[in-house]
């Protein structure tokens, strides 16, 4: 024998008992002996309450809700029972209704609902809602009948929620069971007293009714019916990818109910649990689904965490005073009061310091629980011992649950390192010592952050996603999201990684989707449908999203999206640019940024900052960590002047080179920034202050190669009039440098003294700057350990491919720190 049970969404319309019929006849097609339990119609009992409420005001509409009532069950029988078999369910409904407005009309003249009333008039509920699908089983060729489970299940005489007595209720089930073959169609919830009153279960009660038949039954298996696909990993309204479990413990499940999991009840489910009885939460809409099992094992051995849930809003309370330190007693005086005011604790905390004890409670009951507690302890407050309580809103609980993260380490470093490297600051944390559930208190507006960034790490570890916001779709940034859209199937079958691009912009448009961005379109078309942009406005856009495992990628030329890095780090999101401004502006706002990744523990990356995609930052913070001592840097650093300087000979124009150099994405959107030295400039101050030097742009001497009016152009355009005008001065130049058998070369220099200058030489052919080519940038360290032979990297320093390269390996490392 199985029991079914099928909650009120089961059996809410006609379509819906058409499906639980096809699941009956199913079985009993198959052999297989079943009791079925269902619940009222969806929305009755409510209605029941409150046209019971209405009729004890004295509101007359209490009639209209009543018609209401009824014709939702004639609705349904018109649908379901043929034509010449209605007027004998109808017959019975109606005369179930004229009881229940008889009643109504008694509690409408007395203006009074006792908690017996409100019991008869919620059992209406189901004996309609069983009768009817008894009726159309039978008429669907399963024989059925309705069981009124007050003819069976016996209960004491409080009513609102009355205890069973077993003794009774399981003899009489036996003794029904035993005297008919039809399919039993029980009322759930409801019950009666010795006396004959109508009493109901409480909370759950239908379950309960389930586990009581289960039980009297000895039954294999419970099965409980209802909308889902049985018990997800987590609320999947809010994580898209939870999904299913295959098994869970009684006591798993019971956590997770407890904790949101709406789908069962387990306390009702305990005469079935002490019985061993399997339970299976199954999807009356997806019946072939297997659902849910709940077992006494929790099965999955390899699976620490079987569900992650949560309580939206709750309130913290805290007790703290050096009044409570090694008094006995304490405790029990706090909870005591706390009890007789009637409120109910969530989760309880206390150091070991016993300075502080603090409690969750549902927000409705902090402001009850301040006082409760201030009238408790008013002489000790009142002496400073205890000091006022505190009382923190907007915050949520979630909890990872499983009973197989026992004696198993690393499980809460887990959670506590996602939500770390989310940004999420824990209030509370709270754990039995059965190691069942973890639980920690958060700020709730990062409760769907946390829950997505935990559900990723405990159950999508063979998938790891990162939201990417890209600020900049220039020439860097549109290369870069071309070379994610070639690699991304790579990443998502190789590396189990998913770049989700949440966000992008250019100067005119942004746009954001949580669920991703098809960056397989151009990107004119993916900012298309796009809002008016700004930096500002995309950051802040970025911030309230609140995602899980975020990186901003800024490929902007200018400052506008550089002043908020901070802001940006701090908010706990992640870094990488090729941008220099960020690193190469004040020392402060550099050692802000700085310090803002470390306090977050977030990243903050810009190895393309000098020679593009070649390693070069990341070398020297590796010497430096190690304890070696830069002594010198000397360096080609800028592409475009390596290719102007590299490619220049007799017969070319260097105003043609330079067009040729801003083609080929060497220069910066203005070329004047690599000709005048700045970009140069901006790469020594950023490598001589990773190398721990505390200095100002203006620390960097610059010897300028342009005349002032190419400078003072006003336009790109302009600027490359002027330069034309220039061409017989670097042909000049070029000349004499080539007669001394040298080649010309802007040379960044930082010296054993921390000076730090950039200008244009003249080196020989035994110079290891004189043989480059192309865009090549070379950069040479000389330190304590690299003294005699220094450390030289060398390769193509600028362009797009090698650049954007460099910033998508910097996503890439984010994305592990991120997630692993
Ligand atoms: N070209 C190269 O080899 C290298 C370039 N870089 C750096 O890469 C960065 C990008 O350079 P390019 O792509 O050549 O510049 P670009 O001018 O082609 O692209 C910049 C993009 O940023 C957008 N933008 C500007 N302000 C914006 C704002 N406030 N909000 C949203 N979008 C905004 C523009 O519309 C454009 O899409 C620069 O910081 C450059 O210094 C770094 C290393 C090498
Ligand atoms: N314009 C820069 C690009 C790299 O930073 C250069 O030419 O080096
Ligand atoms: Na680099």
């Amino acid at each position: 024998m199985k029991v079914l049970k099928f909650g009120g969404t089961s059996v809410g319309s006609a379509k819906n008992i058409q499906q639980v019929a096809n699941i009956l006849s199913d079985y009993q097609q198959s052999g297989q002996r079943v009791a079925v339990v269902v619940s009222a119609m969806s929305g009755i009992t409510n209605k029941l309450i409150e046209v019971g409420n209405r009729a004890a005001s004295g509101d007359e509409t209490y009639k209209s809700l009543l018609k209401d009532i009824e014709s939702t069950h004639l609705t349904a029988i018109r649908e379901l029972i043929e034509v010449r078999r209605q007027s004998k369910t109808i017959a019975f409904v109606k005369l179930q209704l004229n009881d229940l407005e008889d009643i109504l009309r008694g509690i409408f003249l007395l203006k009074e609902l006792s908690l017996r009333s409100l019991d008869i008039l919620q059992s209406f509920g189901e004996r309609l809602s069983s009768y009817i699908i008894a009726e159309f089983l039978t008429q669907e060729g399963v024989p059925a009948e309705q069981l009124d489970a007050r003819k069976v299940v016996r209960t004491n005489s409080v009513f609102g929620g009355a205890k069973v007595d077993f003794v009774t209720t399981n003899s009489a089930i036996t003794k029904h069971f035993a005297e008919t073959d039809k399919m039993q169609i029980v009322t759930g919830f409801i019950a009666s007293s010795e006396s004959g009153e109508t009493t109901t279960l409480g909370r759950g009660g239908s379950d309960y009714t389930a586990a009581i038949f289960g039980a009297a039954l000895n039954a294999t298996e419970i099965e409980i019916w209802t909308d889902v696909d049985g018990v997800m990993t987590t609320d999947p309204r809010v994580v898209p990818t939870a999904f299913s479990l295959q098994q869970l413990s009684y006591e798993e499940a019971m956590e997770m109910s407890h904790f949101g999991a709406k789908v069962i009840y387990p306390p009702t489910l305990q005469p079935a649990i002490k019985k061993n009885i399997d339970l299976r939460i199954r999807n009356t809409f997806n019946p072939s689904f297997p659902g849910t099992l709940v077992t006494s094992k929790s099965g999955q051995e390899d699976w620490p965490v079987k569900g992650i849930s949560s309580i939206k809003e709750i309130a913290l309370v805290t007790l703290s005073g050096s009044g409570l330190i090694g008094v006995p007693g304490v405790s029990s005086r706090l909870f005591g009061a706390l009890a007789r005011g009637g409120v109910s604790m969530i989760l309880i905390t206390q150091a070991s310091s016993e300075h502080t004890i603090t409690f969750a409670v549902a927000p409705g009951d902090a402001t009850e629980s301040k006082k409760i507690i201030e009238e408790e302890f008013f002489n000790e407050m009142a002496s400073g011992k205890v000091n006022p309580v505190e009382v923190q809103n907007n915050l949520s609980i979630l909890a990872i649950i499983g009973e197989n993260m026992a004696h198993r380490p690393g499980v809460a470093a887990k959670l506590f390192s996602a939500l770390g490297k989310n940004g999420v600051n824990i209030a509370a944390i709270a754990q039995g010592s059965s190691e069942l559930n973890v639980s920690v208190v958060i700020e709730q507006k990062h409760l769907h952050k946390s829950l997505n960034a935990l559900h990723e790490i405990f159950f999508l570890s063979d998938m790891a996603e990162l939201n990417v916001f890209m600020l900049g779709l220039g020439l860097i940034g549109n290369t870069l999201l071309t070379q994610m859209r070639d690699q991304a199937e790579y990443l998502l079958t190789e590396r189990n990684l998913r770049l989700n691009v949440v966000g992008a912009a250019n100067s005119k448009k942004m746009i954001f989707n949580e669920t991703g961005l098809d960056i397989s379109l151009p990107k004119d078309e993916i900012l298309a449908e796009g809002e008016t942009s700004s930096a500002a406005g995309f950051v802040e856009k970025m911030i309230e999203m609140n995602l899980p495992n975020s990186v901003f990628v800024d490929c902007t030329a200018g400052d506008s999206a550089v002043k908020l890095y901070e802001k940006i780090l701090l908010n706990s999101i992640s870094i990488t640019t090729p941008n220099k401004i960020a690193n190469s502006s004040s020392l402060d706002y550099y050692l802000r940024c700085q310090a803002a990744a470390k306090r977050r523990g977030v990243k903050f990356l810009y190895e393309t900052n000098v020679g593009a995609g070649l390693p070069v930052i990341g070398p020297l913070q590796d010497l430096k960590r190690s304890g070696d001592k830069i002594i010198k840097i000397e360096g080609i650093l800028s592409g475009t002047l390596s290719y102007l300087f590299n490619t220049f000979s007799a017969g070319m124009k260097f105003s043609e080179l330079v067009k040729d150099a801003k083609e080929m994405g060497y220069t910066e959107p203005d070329p004047r920034d690599d000709l005048g030295g700045v970009d140069v400039a901006r790469k020594i101050l950023i490598l001589a202050r990773e190398a721990g030097y505390h200095m100002e742009p203006s620390d960097v001497t610059v010897k300028p190669i342009l005349p002032q009016a190419c400078m003072d152009a006003e336009s790109v355009d302009d600027f490359f009039v002027e330069l034309e005008k220039a061409n017989d001065l670097f042909e000049k130049q070029r000349a004499e440098a080539e007669i001394d058998g040298k080649a010309l070369r802007m040379v960044a220099t930082l010296d054993e003294e921390g000076k730090a200058t950039v200008s244009l030489e003249a080196v020989d052919n035994s110079h290891p700057f004189h043989g480059l080519v192309g865009s090549d940038n070379m950069v040479v360290f000389t330190s304590r350990r690299y003294f005699n032979e220094p450390l030289v990297i060398r390769g193509p320093g600028a362009g797009a491919e090698v650049t954007a390269a460099g910033v998508f390996a910097e996503i890439i490392t984010i994305g592990n720190f991120l997630i692993n």
